[in-house]
């Protein structure tokens, strides 16, 4: 990221233009799309032969039961897909064959090696196995957001779009740099759906002030930023990744208009990231001036909040219950909730220097979150972070859809919310889906990939095949969930019709355990006046002690005490007997930022492997918990917690070819002498570990080093 006075020497970045012809590569456009339509060449339309049923109209005044059809299914061309499927046939037949040969042709004089491959072998085939089934039936679900449109923009309301819980979590201000936070916020304030229908939560686990003054300072720059983002309908409304785009088109009709608009808010971005940049050192600053006056009174040096009250989180400088880990619970709404009504913006004005007059400048509402911590509490990080969130959201806006982002991703397409609302509404199985997954996909890997934090095979490949059993697994971010399912609620098709509510379960929150059941009833929340006992009730929801001896963490809300809660999580709800959609859209619903150097990513598969396997020995073991599992999804299940394993017996292989190094025993014909092989080992892990440290820092392996990663850099403090 260039800083803002280089920015202002060489002239604001002008857009680039459709109609200037101003560098955007059309044979790049049409090379990507050609790769896109070729890819798209193995896939038709499930639905084809019986189009009526697609396009039939909904009769809306039959409720439910006449919703319309807010998705399409693509499947694998029968060309494609049975030669696939008679492969893995051929394959299974040839493994047992070569088992049984194996077995057969026990002459080895090491009996517990021979004994040690047989299982390595049978391994690799049940695994493998295990990871090709599920993939026999591939479906890529497209969402319909014209039909949606159609319906729910209907005069009177017949289709009302639901309300969204959008959550974004955070733990550090440094480790996780606040501007990315922000833009994470902006793109989900500016993002294209009804603005009273949809609430916006930060989760501050630090509890420090930089990021709530960072997040008031963000909603002043979103009354410009959003009602731009709307006028000219620009994408990604994520301003960083947004104003760093070199082949944006501008395909709007007011041309002048919108170059006079992108360099004011351009300017107005910049001197936005000043101020973040600044406010760390203001902070210290105001601190400093309460604390010389304070200190005749109390000997502290607290940090002070501009209203002159002390700070209820972290300190700058720690003390007792102001330290990361040990804090008060804070509940701030940052912009209450918008009104009914749209609020067009008047002509150039004072307050308006842009001209907003047929754009509605209201904004949702935003809340700042940062729940207790105390010393003797667990906090069960992630998770436990995201179970207050759906707690104090219940209180304030209670929508029966919730969706969580990682703070270091952002909307890249702003319809999408729209996007998995279409899965939840359709008429099939809408109702019994209790979560809608998106693909991952990051800014900053470099093109060779060479950490392969893209996973293609996972994420264009086994999460399609996922979707055409039970559904993708929950990923930890870009997820969208019903409340109920994280509730732990049954789905629709195998509810009872009595529903245990009680504070056992959900701890002892009246208005909680009341939000539970509006929701249940799916009554609309309205924001409650914030008095002090209601004050209360959310710092008391938002408590460190709050989920002691009830089902949170178990059978309620994300799971606790796993090294990775997200798999588990899904886990969970699918064995209740809900299904998930894999929502892929061709301008991709979110980014954000993946490990790039090796002891991060090393560190990441570490933390993803531990928390498989966890799962895997623990009460949530896919061998037997999860009664309604589809087979194919618990397969899948079992071999996404046990992949682990498998690099052990890799790891014995690879050590065949230095086994005849043990003294007593030579498996594999001696090259060499055992001196020269202990020497060329000994050179070779230098070399190996110079190239792995070479890469690590960004390495010239591969080429030169990604702009993303210095932007990351620099930002990382
Ligand atoms: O005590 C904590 C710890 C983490 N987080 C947040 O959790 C998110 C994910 O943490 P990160 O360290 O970025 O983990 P990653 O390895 O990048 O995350 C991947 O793996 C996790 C599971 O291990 C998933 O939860 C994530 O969604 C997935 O992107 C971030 O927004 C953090 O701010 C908290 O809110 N509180
Ligand atoms: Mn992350």
């Amino acid at each position: 990221m260039s800083s803002p006075g280089t920015e202002e020497a060489a002239g604001l970045n002008e857009p680039l233009l459709a109609n200037g012809n101003n560098g955007v590569d059309e044979a790049e456009v049409a090379k990507r799309k050609g790769a896109l339509k070729s890819k798209d060449d193995n896939w038709c339309w499930e639905d084809v032969g019986q189009p009526d049923d697609v396009a039939a109209p909904p009769d809306l005044e039959n409720g439910d039961g006449r919703r319309p059809l807010l998705f399409r299914n693509r499947k694998v061309k029968n060309i494609v897909l049975y030669p696939f499927r008679a492969l893995i046939l051929i394959r299974i037949i040839t493994l047992i064959l070569f088992v049984g040969w194996r077995i057969k042709n026990s002459n080895s004089d090491v009996i517990w090696f021979w004994v040690m491959s047989i299982i390595a072998d049978v391994w690799f085939g049940l695994s493998w196995l295990s990871y090709q089934l599920p993939k026999c039936n591939p479906i890529k679900s497209i969402p319909d957001l014209v039909t949606l449109r159609k319906h729910c923009d209907l005069p009177g309301g017949s289709f009302q779009l639901p309300g969204i819980d959008v959550i974004v979590t955070t733990a550090s201000p440094i480790a996780e740099p606040i501007l990315y936070t922000m833009n994470c916020v902006l793109s989900i304030l500016a993002v294209d759906y009804h603005v009273g229908k949809f609430t916006c939560y930060l989760s501050d686990d630090s509890g420090s002030l930089i990021l709530y003054e960072a997040l008031v300072e963000t909603a002043k720059f979103a009354t410009l930023w959003v009602p731009f983002c709307r006028k000219h309908r620009i994408e990604p409304r994520a301003p960083e990744s947004y104003f760093e785009l070199h082949g944006s088109l501008y395909e709007g009709e007011s041309l002048e208009v919108f170059m006079s608009d992108y360099k004011h808010v351009r300017t107005k971005y910049e001197e936005f990231k000043m101020y973040l940049d600044m406010l760390s050192d203001a902070i210290r600053e105001r601190s400093n001036i309460y604390n010389r006056m304070e200190t005749k009174k109390v000997d502290t040096k607290a940090t002070w909040m501009d209203n002159g009250t002390q700070w209820p989180g972290t300190w700058f400088d720690p003390t007792e219950n102001h330290r990361m880990g040990h804090h008060a619970g804070i509940v701030q709404i940052v912009q209450s909730h918008p009104n009914h009504m749209a609020q067009p913006g008047p002509q150039e004005a004072n307050n308006y220097p842009l001209n907003f007059e047929d754009v509605d400048l209201r904004l949702p509402m935003l809340v700042y979150v940062a729940r207790e911590k105390g010393s003797g509490c667990e906090h069960n990080k992630k998770a436990g972070a995201l179970n207050a969130e759906l707690r104090i959201s219940a209180l304030l806006s209670n929508a029966p859809f919730f969706i969580n982002f990682d703070c270091d991703h952002y909307i890249n397409n702003s319809q999408a919310l729209l996007a998995a609302i279409c899965f939840m509404l359709d008429r099939r199985e809408g109702d019994n889906t209790g979560f809608v997954q998106f693909p991952q996909r990051f800014d900053n890997v470099d093109p060779t990939d060479r950490y392969g934090n893209h996973n293609r095979v996972f994420f264009d490949g086994a999460m399609y095949g996922l979707n055409g059993q039970q559904g993708p697994t929950y990923l930890g971010t870009g997820c969208m969930f019903r409340r109920l399912a994280l509730y732990g609620i049954d789905p629709p098709c195998w509810r009872s019709k009595e529903i245990i509510i009680n504070s056992n379960k959900f701890g002892n929150s009246l208005p909680f355990l009341n939000s539970v059941l509006a929701a249940i009833k799916q009554e609309q929340c309205v924001t409650p006046p914030l008095d002090d006992s209601f004050v209360a009730e959310m710092t008391r929801v938002v408590s460190s002690s709050y989920d002691d001896s009830t089902d949170w963490g178990r059978g309620v809300g994300y799971i606790y005490k796993m090294a990775t809660e997200d798999i588990v999580t899904g886990f969970r709800i699918h064995g209740q007997g809900w299904r998930s959609m894999y929502c892929s859209m061709e301008r991709e619903a979110f980014r954000g930022t993946a490990p790039i150097n090796l002891t991060e990513r090393l560190h990441q598969i570490v933390r993803w492997s531990g928390g498989s396997l966890e799962m895997f020995f623990s009460y949530m073991s896919p061998l037997f918990a999860g009664h309604r599992l589809n087979t194919m999804q618990r397969v899948s299940y079992i071999n996404f917690t046990i992949y682990p394993i498998t690099s052990l017996f890799i790891l014995m292989y690879a050590l065949c070819p230095v086994m005849w190094l043990l003294p007593t025993e030579i498996f594999i014909q001696r090259p060499y002498t055992r001196d020269h092989m202990v020497g060329l080992v000994a050179q070779r892990a230098v070399f190996y570990s110079q190239l792995s440290k070479c890469l690590s820092n960004g390495g010239v392996a591969h080429g030169g080093q990604s702009p993303y990663k210095e932007r990351y850099k620099i930002q990382g403090h």
